[in-house]
């Protein structure tokens, strides 16, 4: 799939973002090594920490149908500039995504941020950084 075609997907899928505190709807696309897609749109809770932002949705539906090697993502959002990942996010996508794969941030003015992991997470918490017991 395109760059362009996984940004519209991105775009598409904040349709099914339930977000009825903040209303503010964000989507993801994920393509897989093997060219599968998986998408997320966030999912919010009366409990608000209890919420899942889209780009986590969309990699443990991957991970939970056995993908664990990703090559692209987008994310989309209605936002002044080409949507932030939270914090969170960053560090559940260095778990799966190689320090130089891709990551296109983007807003409903088609303005595209690409960034690689390494640039959207330096220096993370790796699993190399836990002693060995
Ligand atoms: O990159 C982002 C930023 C925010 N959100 C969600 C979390 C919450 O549901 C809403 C407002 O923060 O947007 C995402 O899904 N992804
Ligand atoms: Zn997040």
């Amino acid at each position: 799939m395109s760059k362009n075609k996984l940004i519209e997907t991105a775009i598409n899928i904040r349709k099914r973002a339930y977000v009825p505190y903040s209303k503010f709807p964000v989507g993801a696309a994920l393509i897989t090594v093997s060219g599968k897609i998986y998408t997320g749109c966030n999912i919010e809770n009366a409990s608000y920490p209890v919420s899942c932002c889209a780009e986590r949705v969309a990699i443990f539906k991957a991970v939970a149908d056995g993908e664990r090697e990703f090559k692209e993502m987008a994310v989309a959002a209605d936002t002044a500039r080409p949507v932030p990942p939270c914090g969170a996010c960053r560090q559940v996508m260095s778990e799966f995504f190689k320090p130089t794969m891709t990551i296109h941030l983007t807003n409903l003015n088609s303005e595209v941020k690409t960034v690689t992991m390494e640039e959207l997470l330096p220096f993370s918490f790796q699993q190399t950084d836990l002693p060995v017991i």
